[in-house]
């Protein structure tokens, strides 16, 4: 139901954050390394693959010059949430500008610097929209955030 695509096993402690949440809320996923800048033709293979599946959401987490999100949104017309990674050099900075500053006509959601867990979250709103159970487990994890925080 959500195809997460992450550009490097480098990322997997973002791809984690965002499973730790989707199991938490039995929402079915699988898990991908590709690349639009390594491996340009898997990935293209991959998304095509999605469509045939019936993948719903797509989050795409790259550092660093991060064109994924954008190229998986180029393919499908599913919504695409795009995680930027903390990178070594500019410290996120530059993936997080290279995914929201996406051209107009071709969106991309795109969710803070190293947010796995928001992204989890909105895929999981937008998956609501017409599951009503899944409504039902939002609203529960809502009501407990007082408890969780203040
Ligand atoms: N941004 C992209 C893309 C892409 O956009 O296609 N492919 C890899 N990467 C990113 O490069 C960073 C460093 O990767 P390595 O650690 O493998 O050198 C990772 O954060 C990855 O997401």
């Amino acid at each position: 139901m959500v195809s997460i695509i992450a550009g490097s096993k480098s990322d997997s402690n973002i791809v984690e954050k965002v499973v730790k949440v989707l199991e938490e809320f039995s929402v079915p996923y699988e898990t991908k390394y590709l690349s639009a800048h390594r491996t340009p033709d898997l990935l293209d293979e991959y998304i095509q693959s999605c469509e045939k599946k019936g993948t719903k959401v797509f989050i795409a987490i790259a550092g660093g010059a991060a064109h994924l999100p954008g190229v998986i949104a180029s393919k499908t017309l599913k919504p695409v949430i795009g995680v930027p990674v903390k990178s070594n050099d500019l410290g996120g900075l530059d993936s997080l500008l290279s995914i929201v500053q996406m051209p107009n006509d071709i969106p991309v959601a795109t969710v803070g610097i190293d947010r796995g867990k928001n992204a989890a979250l909105l895929a999981i709103e937008i998956l609501a929209l017409s599951d009503e159970s899944l409504s039902k487990k939002l609203k529960d994890y809502r009501s407990k955030l007082v408890g969780k925080y203040l």
